[in-house]
This record gives C-alpha cells, sequence and structure tokens, in this order.
C-alpha cells in the first residue's frame, strides 16, 4: 500500500546567503527528512505519474547542470494524487550530484546523505499559464525527488547516460526522443511531502515536494558519466561538472 508521510516542524535550510535573499524565506529546501517526525496521513493518495514518451524533447547541458526537457503544450506528461489538486505538467527532469559517492543529494534522510538526487519538475497549468509564471508562484510546481544509491547497474538509466557524451559542453543541446521517466521511480510508492521551494535561484517557495522513500541503484560507471560532463563551453579551459549546479552560486 502507499504510504505517504506528511513532514511537520521540519528543520529550516539555512537560507542562501548571497546576492539573493529570500525575504522572511520560511519554506526552503532542501531539507533533512527526520523520519521520527513524519506523520502518517493514510487520506494522502498515492503520487500518480502518466508520462508520454513522445513528449520528451531533448537533452540540454545549460552549463549547470543537465536537464532532460519535455513537451509541456499538453496534459500529455502529468503527475496528479498525493497532496496535488490536480495535474501538473512535467517540464524536465535533471539530477544533482557530489564531486565524489560520499555525497551530493540535496534532501537527506535522518542526516544520511546519498551520493545523487533526480528531480522531476512539474508546473500547474490549471492555475498558471506558463512554467515560467508557475516557478514564482505559490503551488506553482510538483516535484519528484527520487533518491540514487549505488548498486546495480540500472538499465533504463543508460540509455540517457549513454547520449550524456553529445551534450558534454555548455550550451550543447541534443535531440532525445521516447523516453519515459517513470522507469526511474523506485518499485515502492511510499513518500514524504512537504511545502518547499526551489533549491537553486530564483529558490521560490513555490514547490510541493514529493520524496520517494526508497532509492534506486545505479552504478559506479553510470554517475561517472554524470562527473564527465564540462561547466565549460567549447574552446574554453575545461571545467568539469563534478558537482550539478555548484556553479550557479556565483552566477548569483
Ligand atoms: C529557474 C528554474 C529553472 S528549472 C529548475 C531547475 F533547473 C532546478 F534545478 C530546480 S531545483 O530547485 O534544483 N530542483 C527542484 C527547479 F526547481 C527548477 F524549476
Ligand atoms: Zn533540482
Amino acid at each position: 500500500s502507499a504510504c505517504s508521510y506528511k513532514l511537520r516542524n521540519v528543520d529550516l535550510h539555512p537560507l542562501w546567503k548571497g546576492q539573493l535573499d529570500i525575504p522572511g524565506g520560511t519554506r526552503q529546501s532542501p531539507i533533512d527528512i527526520r523520519v521520527r517526525d513524519s506523520i502518517f496521513h493514510p487520506d494522502l493518495s498515492p503520487v500518480k505519474t502518466h508520462y508520454d514518451p513522445n513528449t520528451c524533447l531533448h537533452i540540454w547541458n545549460n552549463g549547470y547542470a543537465f536537464l532532460v526537457e519535455f513537451d509541456d503544450c499538453t496534459d500529455k506528461s502529468v503527475v496528479s494524487g498525493g497532496p496535488l489538486e490536480n495535474p501538473y505538467r512535467l517540464k524536465q527532469f535533471h539530477f544533482h550530484w557530489g564531486i565524489n559517492n560520499d555525497w551530493g543529494s540535496e534532501h537527506t534522510v535522518d542526516s544520511k546523505v546519498y551520493p545523487a538526487e533526480l528531480h522531476l519538475v512539474h508546473w500547474n497549468c490549471t492555475k498558471y499559464q506558463t512554467f515560467e509564471e508557475a516557478i514564482m508562484e505559490e503551488n506553482g510546481l510538483a516535484v519528484i525527488g527520487i533518491f540514487l544509491k549505488l548498486g546495480k547497474h540500472h538499465e533504463k538509466l543508460q540509455k540517457l547516460v549513454d547520449i550524456l557524451p553529445s551534450v558534454r559542453y555548455k550550451d550543447s543541446l541534443t535531440e532525445f526522443n521516447y523516453f519515459d521517466p517513470s522507469c526511474l521511480l523506485p518499485s515502492c510508492s511510499d513518500y514524504w511531502t512537504y511545502a518547499g521551494s526551489l533549491t537553486t535561484p530564483p529558490l521560490t517557495e513555490s514547490v510541493t515536494w514529493m520524496i520517494m522513500k526508497k532509492p534506486v541503484e545505479v552504478d559506479h560507471s553510470q554517475l561517472a558519466v554524470f562527473r564527465s560532463l564540462l561547466f565549460s563551453a567549447v574552446g574554453e579551459e575545461e571545467n568539469y561538472m563534478v558537482e550539478a549546479f555548484s556553479e550557479m552560486l556565483f552566477f548569483f
């Protein structure tokens, strides 16, 4: 059965201090999920994803990480159920990883860090007209977070890993069609949910988080390919993307 746990009294992540302070940020992500503080809500239904593999468009190295982007002009790829009042359209997914396997995930579970975390980013197409608008608004985004842990080779992820070398450089983009990201979901549908924010600028408090309790397994070689990408563009001094989004701090 799908158990879903609503978090309360969660520790607030220290706000990013930089040029961009979020005035009075009260629901900043990421957080440490303290399992003993989570409350089981029997009325929360399972999170339901329906993704059409034909909506997958391309992969893009934006100089901070790589994003797999989807056609969000229709409701063909959506998440619904759980804490959500209506369906949210899939816009993109991306990963957060670290310089080595000892760290990388944004969220932690009882202070345990995972080597990477996958974010499936969806926007509230009932309340807002565009993704760009939804990012800035209450209940604008719904993000499914999935922890990656080291273990067996992930067959389905390999299709993505194999094409990453074609987006080695910043601002490179390559077609990536017919991919259904539900193949990256864990077998167990238990999840935690809380009201939070983007974990990268603009850090807006517009995200309903649904973090899957069970991690998925990937092997060393697959994570190593993530770190082989470059923050730098063609012709620039090679700067390995050993840690996703780490360069974005300096951008803001
Ligand atoms: C200006 C946003 C560009 S799209 C984006 C992103 F690139 C990202 F990294 C995160 S995140 O906070 O890191 N993970 C949920 C988001 F939520 C996003 F919407
Ligand atoms: Zn993310």
